[in-house]
């Protein structure tokens, strides 16, 4: 059974530009779990493909029996991402990816899904800024907030919680070195 991938690192190093990159390469090799929220269904989303739309009761019964890989709280609905969602992907054949936070990636260590993990760093804290500046998706507010949580993300790569880091200066050299990560142990 393959095993589930676990990427992080932090906002703006570059972890969605690679995971494109690879799925594009590989079409069909690799899935994301289907999320849980408490939300309604948007138009023609279909229960258990797009999410998994589950009642305020159900979620916090399920934070409760810990079943979550990893959960949180937007604008009034909760989102999060089961074990068991993880192990569907793999049992389907699929490699499973998981593009979280370290808080994830701690949370996941204390399950038995025995994942790889790769931490996606940016060349520098200044590099990062920039790139978050030129995605043109920041405020200044949210981009100290990236920041901040940045530098605690990079702190806890460095106690080596990680298989694999992967600087990602020159955006194919870093893909290359992803490739290699990704295929070498499965
Ligand atoms: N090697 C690279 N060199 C220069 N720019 C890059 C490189 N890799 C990615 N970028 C750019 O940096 C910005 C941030 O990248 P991306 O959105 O992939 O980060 P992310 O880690 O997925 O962030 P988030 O966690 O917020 O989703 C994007 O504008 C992207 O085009």
């Amino acid at each position: 059974m393959p095993r589930p991938i676990v990427f992080s690192g932090p906002s703006g190093a570059g972890k969605s530009t690679l995971l494109k990159k690879l799925f594009k390469e590989f079409p069909g090799k690799f899935g994301f779990s289907v999320s849980s929220t408490t939300r309604s269904p948007r138009q023609g989303e279909i229960d258990g493909k797009d999410y998994n739309f589950v009642t305020v009761e159900e979620f916090q019964k399920m934070i409760r029996e810990n079943k979550f890989v990893e959960w949180a709280q937007f604008s009034g609905n909760y989102y999060g991402t089961t074990i068991a969602s993880v192990k569907q992907v793999s049992d389907a054949g699929k490699w499973c990816i998981l593009d979280i936070d370290m808080q994830g990636v701690k949370s996941v260590k204390q399950t038995d899904l025995n994942a790889r993990y790769v931490f996606i760093a940016p060349p520098s804290v200044n590099a990062l800024r920039e790139r978050l500046t030129g995605r043109g998706t920041e405020t200044e507010s949210s981009l100290a907030k990236r920041l901040a949580a940045a530098a605690a993300e990079l702190e806890y790569a460095e106690t080596g919680a990680h298989d694999k880091t992967i600087v990602n200066d020159d955006l194919d050299k870093a893909y290359g070195e992803l490739k290699s990560f990704v295929f070498e142990e499965q």
